[in-house]
C-alpha cells in the first residue's frame, strides 16, 4: 500500500478563542498554532492578554468561547486528574524564577523530581540533576545557595528546575525582564539551545524584540485582542500598518 506522510498535529492549535471579563473583552478571536519543535513568540504591549492566553493553555482559566487544544486535548474539557497529567508535560518559566532561597540549586532541582517521579534511586536523581544543570551550564553552582547567584544563574537554574520532567512544551514569560542586554542574549541563546536538546515545543512571551528575533521561528503579534500578524520575524516587521510600527519604534532593539 501506498505510504502517505500525514502532517503532525499542532502541538498548539488555538481557534477563535474569546475571553472577557465583565466588560472587558481581552481575546477577541485569537488563532495561534504552535508546530511541534516551534518558538512561537507573543508579543504585545503591557494588558493586551498575553498573560490571560497562557493561563487558558494551562488550563488555568476558561474561555468564553473558541478551541485550545494542547497536545490533541481540549483543555477546558479536563477534570483535575487530565489536567494535571498535562501540566506534568508543560514547563512554565515565570518571570521571577521563584526558587528556594533556603534550598542549594541541587535541592532546589531534585524538588520536582521527589515530588513527581516515583520510585527515582538516589542515583538517578542525581543523574538528573547533573545533567539538566550540565545542559544550562551550571553545573559548578550545584552546592550553592540562590542569593550567591546572579539574576541570569537564577533565570538558567529556573529554566533547568523545569526542564528536569522533560517537558514537550515551553511556555517562557518575560525570559528576559530586567536580566543587562548580555545575559539577555545568553538567555535567548539558552531558549535555542533547550529546543534543540529537549525538542520543546515553545511558547515565548516578551516585549524584548532582541529576544523575539532571536528566538522566534514565528511571531504572533497580539494587538486589541487578535493576533494582528504571525510570521517570520521580518514578514510580520515589514509593514506599513501603523501599530505594528509604532510597537517596533518605540522597543529598543539591538
Ligand atoms: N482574573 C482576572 N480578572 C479580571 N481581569 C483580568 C483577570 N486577568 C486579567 N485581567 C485583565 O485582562 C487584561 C489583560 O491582562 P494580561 O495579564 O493578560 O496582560 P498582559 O498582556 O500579560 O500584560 P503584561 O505584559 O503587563 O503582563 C488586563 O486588563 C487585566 O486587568
Amino acid at each position: 500500500m501506498e505510504e502517505v506522510n500525514q502532517p503532525e498535529a499542532p502541538v498548539i492549535n488555538i481557534q477563535d478563542l474569546h475571553k472577557s471579563f465583565g466588560s472587558l473583552h481581552v481575546l477577541r478571536g485569537v488563532d495561534l498554532r504552535v508546530e511541534k519543535g516551534e518558538n512561537v513568540v507573543v508579543l504585545g504591549r503591557s494588558g493586551t492578554g498575553k498573560s490571560v492566553l497562557i493561563k487558558i493553555i494551562a488550563g488555568l482559566l476558561k474561555q468564553d468561547r473558541g478551541d485550545c487544544l494542547v497536545l490533541g486535548q481540549e483543555v477546558s474539557t479536563l477534570n483535575q486528574k487530565e489536567l494535571r497529567d498535562l501540566r506534568m508535560k508543560i514547563g512554565f518559566s515565570f518571570q521571577n524564577s521563584a526558587l528556594y532561597d533556603s534550598m542549594t540549586v541541587r535541592e532546589n532541582l531534585e524538588f520536582p523530581l521527589v515530588r513527581n517521579v516515583a520510585n527515582l534511586t538516589r542515583a538517578e536523581i542525581n543523574e538528573q540533576v547533573e545533567t539538566v544543570l550540565d545542559a544550562v551550564g551550571l553545573l559548578q553552582t550545584i552546592n550553592q545557595v540562590p542569593s550567591e547567584l546572579s539574576g541570569g544563574q537564577r533565570k538558567r537554574i529556573g529554566i533547568a528546575r523545569t526542564l528536569i520532567l522533560q517537558p514537550e512544551i515551553m511556555l517562557y514569560d518575560e525570559p528576559t525582564a530586567g536580566l543587562d542586554p548580555i545575559t539577555c542574549l545568553e538567555i535567548n541563546e539558552l531558549i535555542n539551545e533547550v529546543k534543540e536538546k529537549y525538542h520543546t515545543s515553545s511558547i515565548i512571551i516578551t516585549h524584548d524584540l532582541t529576544c523575539a528575533r532571536a528566538t522566534g521561528d514565528k511571531i504572533a503579534m497580539l494587538l486589541d485582542g487578535q493576533f494582528l500578524k504571525q510570521g517570520t520575524f521580518e514578514e510580520v516587521f515589514n509593514t506599513e500598518e501603523e501599530r505594528i510600527k509604532s510597537f517596533y519604534d518605540y522597543n529598543f532593539i539591538q
